[in-house]
């Protein structure tokens, strides 16, 4: 089990975590989400004993992890960080880089688990590059193999897709996450991407403004986020006023409804006009102006045409799904 307790972390005077807590299981993967400058990194390096918190503090398997004021080189043996900056050997091959992590204890095993591990980031045919050559993307896939080598017991990611290409990163992602459950490593993925924690992690801790706005089931987080700024980390969403949706209800609230839960008709429902049909491969994102003027997001298989006019509906299981869980963050 690792356990965070932050009570505050400053960087000079200003304070940028506070009050964090949590923990998470031997194999479980948690996703660290929120927006930028909202301490993802920091705490990344808090928990991998770069940076020293003076008021709190950080444990694995029930043994304090010290921190850089007790450690002469900053790290824990069984974790490992992945930086946003890839901390390569650029005059060194790939082959070198990777197995300059390796146990010197078992120099046998290394060509075996250095063809593994390129395998697994699917670089095998660049073993004899020099990393000064490869790509930024490459770079990165090298580092991810670099924290790979000593299989560490916890891994902490940061953004570890973010340089990588759409065409290499579905395999890439797919590959890495069946690897680590299958290799039972616990890990905490930082990223923007909600393909990134959607279909591969446990919980999400959300992160707002350097304090815990959230620690949930990823899929409940998704299915019912407690509020705009959460469901808008999962990608556009809109803020509704029930009455525009049921005309007859007479709560005056507003509810989120992501732009696929919008039921489209010709005829009934709340009316918007067309403004624009972005085309996004899988369906259409379109943006509607309703009659008080706001603007709504929803998606349809079509693609329709500016200035049309269109009725919305949602659900009345999702407006009380989504009541429900302003109440139960209300209370
Ligand atoms: N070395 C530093 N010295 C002073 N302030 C810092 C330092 N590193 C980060 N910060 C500040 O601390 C806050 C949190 O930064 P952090 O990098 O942890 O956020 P983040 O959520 O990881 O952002 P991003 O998603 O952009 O990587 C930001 O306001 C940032 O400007």
């Amino acid at each position: 089990m690792l356990k965070v307790d932050i009570e505050s972390f400053c960087y000079q005077d200003r304070t940028v975590l506070e009050d964090i807590s949590f923990q998470v299981a031997q194999g479980e993967h948690l996703a660290l989400m929120g927006e930028s400058g909202s301490g993802k990194s920091t705490l990344l390096k808090i928990i991998y004993g770069l940076l020293h918190v003076e008021n709190g503090s950080v444990s694995w398997q029930n043994a304090a992890a010290l921190g850089p004021n007790f450690n002469l080189v900053p790290g824990e043996s069984y974790m490992k960080y992945l930086s946003q900056d890839f901390d390569l050997m650029p005059f060194t091959t790939v082959e070198e880089n990777v197995g300059q992590y390796l146990s010197v204890f078992e120099r046998d095993s290394h060509p075996q688990r250095i063809k593994e591990l390129l395998k697994l980031i699917e670089l095998e045919d660049f073993a004899k590059v020099k990393v000064k050559n490869l790509s930024g993307g490459q770079q990165q896939r090298v580092a991810l193999a670099r924290v790979l080598a000593l299989e560490p017991e916890v891994l902490l990611l940061d953004e570890p897709f973010g340089h990588i290409d759409n065409f290499k990163r579905s395999s890439l992602r797919r590959n890495l996450y069946a690897y680590l459950k299958k290799q039972g490593i616990t890990v905490l993925t930082a990223s923007h991407d909600p393909n990134d924690v959607l279909p591969y992690t446990n919980r999400t801790l959300i992160l707002e403004n350097g304090k815990m706005a959230a620690l949930d089931d990823t899929k409940l987080l998704f299915n019912n986020p407690p509020n705009y700024y959460i469901a808008s980390l999962f990608g556009e969403v809109n803020k509704v006023p029930i009455r525009l949706l049921k005309s007859y209800a007479e709560i005056d609230r507003s509810v989120l409804v992501y732009p696929h839960e919008f039921k489209v008709s010709k005829t009934t429902g709340l009316k918007v006009v067309v403004n624009n049909s972005f085309f996004k491969g899988t369906h259409y994102l379109n943006e509607g102006v309703t009659e008080e003027g706001s603007v709504l997001f929803f998606s349809t298989s079509n693609e329709l045409t500016n200035g049309e006019a269109i009725f919305l509906n949602v659900s009345l299981e999702t407006i009380n799904a989504r009541l429900q869980v302003e109440q139960r963050t209300n209370t």
